[in-house]
């Protein structure tokens, strides 16, 4: 909804130019704009002139209002007011650098406070004024001073929106067209929740973060596009037609050598430039891998990133990094940490892309670091002493489990196997450096990395791809099954009994249970730590290519699951989770949702069928123990978490955390778990049953 323009085009709530479906379309358009256009008129006369210096409090109402008319995607049209204006006035500025407080060298000087450094500090008055004076909204100002400094706002009708090409927790993504420029660009559309400061201030965090990084190697800002009325903002980045995991899910896919050197190369030349910088990432994996037509990788997606010091200790949060990606340490609590997360995640980057799935798809906490502890072995009792990991006593295992990873990847390059050795070191310091990894045997010797531009060229490729068209496959199925009629939500039936994604609980299994006929995919028991099943057979599900299966089958179903997920509230913290999931959300008990949290605080409920909602009890003590004190500063920073998220659109159910009680094992913790989980799957089928009838 928006305002018309020349050229058929409709604005959208933000001013961003959307192609008009039909006439008529235009035609209410027109009309329900003007009449919204003469209310906000009226209501914000008399504050105009002003206006752009309203209070925080009045920003807050005003923009609360407008969004809560809007929907998912704020397709309202408050703002339609604030687009008629600026269509009117017509003054397109571009996004500009002013310099006003680049680092002469470019490089940044760490703060002892990170606070300071991230722009999340309220500006002065003065400042916050200048930036209102320069087109910036006073809630962004207010806010995120420092973040937008030197920069001046795009405006949405400077943009045409052409679709929608990817979707995270925080955000929708649009390919559009600059009509400056005439540039195809992805513009990403935060979402917040009644403008909250917090919300905006991990926004901000990460512009900052981006504003920082200048590589080739990472994912370049552009511009930032915004609207005054409706609190929308859109990141705009330069366009990018595949990431990792979208091409690592095209069926029958494997990566040579040279190509795996040539994406490893420009992952570890990007998190070299991070860490030089002073930028952790933490939240590698191939779908914040992206890759253009030239086969050039870009690392995207700051919104977990952090400043840290390397010389310096400082406390950040453990609950970052997505569950198959993460290192053992945060698993088990570590607070101080530094570059050695991002190339424990880099190794299981090195070892999909060879191998052609994820290596370690763990579907719990519990069960992620039971598949590290397989793979790389487990901890010495030296390291068990030194470290004093706040979740060591819950997690340590019984037994000494022996490092096999020569014998799983035995038919690895021996070089790329010397280097995930040390990549996937399980003591933080032993993985090296991005450069030192950059001057292993693995890039030095032949095959060499071949050229970016030498890649094959594949047609569009993303995550989110691979989701719509499993979607697509999926209804068909439905079409054919005889259940069409219920094709005006498609898939929402099978979702509804579906768990949160990345809650701490077997998916496979509730799926099969669930809806035995909707997947080809058949749970394999053996398949419990994963690991072993990797090697024994392959991840041998059945009905999907053998390269594709692992990447693609888990994280479609994933994406799927999680974009049916009912809306997340704004308590909701992004912490990583399960392969695109990343949210973990307070524990609110709901009537008729199983509760789990007698379960060593552990478990994902899954909802019984006649609920609307899926969620994960967690008990109330548990998230406290979650947000100890010590995080408070990191955790109100970093990885969006545990009190706030960007957004609110789909509220899910995640859990993150330790999983077991003090005294527990992971093998009983396991057992236990999977008992657990049958039940509450029992539960629910009858409750279906029960619904249905
Ligand atoms: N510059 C870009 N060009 C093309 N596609 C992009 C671009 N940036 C993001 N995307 C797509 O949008 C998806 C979501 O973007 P992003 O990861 O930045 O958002 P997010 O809300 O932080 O998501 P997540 O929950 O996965 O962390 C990406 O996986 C990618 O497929």
């Amino acid at each position: 909804m928006g305002c018309l323009c020349s050229k058929g085009l409709v604005l959208d709530e933000d001013g961003v130019t959307q192609r008009a479906r039909s006439l008529n379309h235009l035609v209410s358009l027109s009309k329900k704009d003007e009449v919204v256009a003469t209310i906000i008129n009226v209501a914000l006369s008399g504050s105009h002139g002003n206006s752009r210096f309203l209070s925080k409090s009045q920003d807050n109402a005003d923009t609360s209002s407008s969004s809560s008319s809007s929907d998912e995607d704020g397709k309202k049209d408050v703002t339609a007011f604030d687009s008629t204006r600026e269509i009117g006035a017509h003054q397109r500025r571009a996004t500009v650098d002013v310099g006003a407080h680049r680092d002469g060298s470019g490089v940044i000087c760490v703060p002892n406070n990170i606070e300071d450094d991230l722009g999340i500090v309220d500006v002065p008055d003065g400042i916050a004024g200048e930036h209102a004076a320069a087109g910036w909204p006073s809630w962004l100002a207010t806010v995120a001073g420092e973040a937008i400094s030197g920069w001046l706002p795009r405006k949405g009708d400077s943009f045409e929106k052409l679709d929608k090409i990817g979707e995270g927790t925080y955000s929708n993504v649009f390919r559009a067209r600059d009509l400056e420029t005439g540039k195809i660009v992805a513009l990403k559309k935060v979402r917040f929740v009644n403008m909250d400061p917090e919300s905006v201030r991990f926004m901000a965090r990460e512009i900052h973060i981006l504003r920082k990084l200048d590589h080739p190697n990472v994912i370049k800002l552009e511009g930032i596009v915004t609207s005054r009325m409706s609190g929308n903002l859109y990141l705009v980045f330069e366009y990018m037609e595949h990431d990792l995991a979208g091409l690592l899910a095209r069926s029958g896919l494997r990566f040579t050598e040279p190509q795996v050197k040539c994406y490893m190369k420009q992952l570890l030349e990007g998190l070299a430039h991070c860490h030089g910088r002073g930028v952790l990432h933490r939240d590698i994996k191939g779908s914040n891998l992206l890759i253009d037509n030239n086969g050039i990788l870009r690392i995207a997606d700051f919104g977990l990133a952090t400043f840290f010091n390397p010389e310096q200790s400082q406390q950040l949060t453990s609950r970052v990094v997505t569950l198959w990606y993460r290192p053992p340490e945060l698993l088990l609590g570590a607070t101080e940490y530094g570059a050695s997360v991002d190339l424990w995640s880099s190794g299981c980057i090195l070892a999909e892309l060879l191998a052609g799935k994820p290596i370690m798809p763990g579907r719990t906490e519990v069960e992620q670091l039971h598949k590290i502890f397989k793979l790389c072995g487990s901890p010495s009792e030296e390291y068990w002493e030194r470290e004093k990991l706040p979740h060591a006593t819950i997690f340590k295992p019984q037994h000494q489990y022996r490092r096999c990873l020569a014998e799983t990847f035995k038919d690895f390059p021996p070089s790329a196997l010397s280097l995930l050795d040390l990549l996937l070191a399980i003591e933080p310091e032993k993985r090296g450096t991005a450069v030192s990894a950059l001057e292993s045997e693995f890039f030095l010797t032949k095959p060499f990395a071949c050229d970016p531009s030498n890649l094959p060229k594949y047609p569009p490729s993303k995550e989110y791809d691979a989701k719509l068209q499993d979607e697509a496959r999926r209804r068909r199925a439905e079409v054919t099954n005889g259940r069409g009629c219920e094709s005006v939500r498609p898939g929402r039936r099978e979702f509804k009994a579906m768990p949160a994604p990345d809650a701490n609980i077997d998916l496979q299994k509730l799926q099969v249970q669930a809806n035995p006929k909707s997947i080809s995919h058949k749970y394999n028991p053996q398949d419990e730590t994963g690991l072993e099943a990797t090697a024994r057979n392959g991840f041998s599900h059945s009905g999907m290519h053998p390269n594709a299966v692992g990447p693609s089958w888990t994280r479609k179903r994933n994406q799927e699951q999680l974009r049916q997920m009912p809306s997340r509230t704004y308590s909701s913290v992004r912490v990583s989770n399960g392969p695109q999931l990343k949210t973990q959300m307070s524990y609110r008990p709901q009537p008729g949702v199983a509760d789990f949290s007698d379960i060593s605080g552990s478990l994902a409920a899954r909802n019984t069928a006649n609920s609307t909602h899926n969620r994960l009890a967690e008990p109330a003590a548990r998230h406290a123990l979650d947000r100890p004190s010590t995080h408070k500063k990191d955790d109100s920073l970093g990885g969006k978490d545990p009190t706030t998220g960007y957004g609110t659109r789909i509220r899910r159910i995640h859990y993150s955390g330790p999983l077991m009680p003090p005294g527990g094992n992971i093998e009983d913790m396991l057992k236990e778990h999977e008992k657990q989980i049958q039940q509450a799957v029992r539960k629910s089928r009858i409750d279906k049953v029960k619904t249905n009838f």
